[in-house]
């Protein structure tokens, strides 16, 4: 039996809806066997962030080694990733195992306004971390400080779709949520043309992890072996429903709902 096999490497959300949790969560769903890389440890809920713990850079690369010499790798993601040590093992390791389908999602800052990203390694995410992706996903804030353009118009989120690019990664999702409108629209960027992956905006606090999880769903796409718009595709439609049908728990910015797709997909 030929099992797909996703690895995130990224913090512990202990509120389950973003982070290591988010992730398991998604590839569970979506038919792929999911392993872990833990970078960070924080005390999270829908309302706050509590308190962060970093792991030591050796802790994060021995999981790494562990899991892709024995059970294999077919596509990874990266997600919270706080200090440039711990990125400069990470990108260390992502060569040394030619890691090839990677999707780097640049978290920066969670829901409740945490930062997730000291400042000091910014640069080092541009420079160690996007040249090894297959795929970049930012959202709205974290594009802008990525290239710095602020991407208010269509034209400056293509520009900064081409900087990203530039820096050396394959391609790159520029994530619309943030913006206002009837429809979340995201922009897709692969060095040679521009596609758009447009869904209604669901009106909902409950958006808790929805980064993660889009960034989840492609990772998992890819590990099955989906060609990289198709999985990007996917992932837009496991992300809207996601969303579409909220949990409602805690007082705060709700999970999203990883199990959604199951009821659209028995609708038909
Ligand atoms: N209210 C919403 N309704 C529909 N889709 C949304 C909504 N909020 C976010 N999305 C979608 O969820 C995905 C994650 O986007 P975004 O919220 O921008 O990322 P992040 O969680 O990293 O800030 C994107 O595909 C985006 O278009
Ligand atoms: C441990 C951890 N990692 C990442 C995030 C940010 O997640 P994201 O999917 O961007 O969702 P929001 O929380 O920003 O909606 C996190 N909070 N914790």
């Amino acid at each position: 039996m030929n099992i797909a096999k996703a690895l995130t490497i990224a913090g512990s959300d202990s509120g389950g809806g973003a982070g290591i949790q988010a992730d398991l969560k998604t590839f569970q769903e979506l038919g792929v066997f999911g392993m872990s890389a833990l970078t960070a440890v924080t005390a999270q809920n829908t309302k706050e962030v509590t308190g962060i713990y970093e792991l030591p850079p050796e802790a994060v690369a021995k999981q790494i080694d562990a899991v892709v010499t024995d059970i294999g790798v077919d596509a990874a993601k990266t997600g919270m990733i706080s200090s440039v040590p711990i990125m400069e093992i990470i990108a260390a390791k992502v060569k040394e195992h030619r890691i090839h389908h990677l999707v780097i999602d640049p978290v920066m800052i969670s829901k409740s306004g945490a930062a997730l990203l000291k400042e000091e390694a910014r640069h080092a995410l541009k420079r160690l971390l996007i040249p090894l992706a297959e795929v970049v996903t930012p959202n709205l804030p974290e594009t802008e400080v990525l290239t710095g353009i602020t991407p208010d118009t269509e034209e400056k989120r293509k520009e900064a779709a081409r900087r990203i690019v530039e820096m050396g990664a394959r391609s790159v999702v520029i994530k619309g949520g943030h913006l206002r409108g009837e429809k979340a629209v995201d922009l897709f960027f692969d060095g040679k043309s521009f596609e758009h992956l447009t869904a209604p905006r669901i009106e909902t606090r409950h958006t808790h992890g929805t980064g993660c999880t889009f960034s989840a769903a492609l990772t998992a796409e890819l590990a099955k072996g989906r060609p990289l718009f198709d999985a990007v595709r996917k992932a837009k439609e496991y992300i809207t429903a996601a969303i579409r049908h909220p949990l409602e728990l805690g007082g705060g910015h709700g999970p999203v709902n990883h199990w959604a797709h199951r009821r659209e997909e028995a609708k038909g």
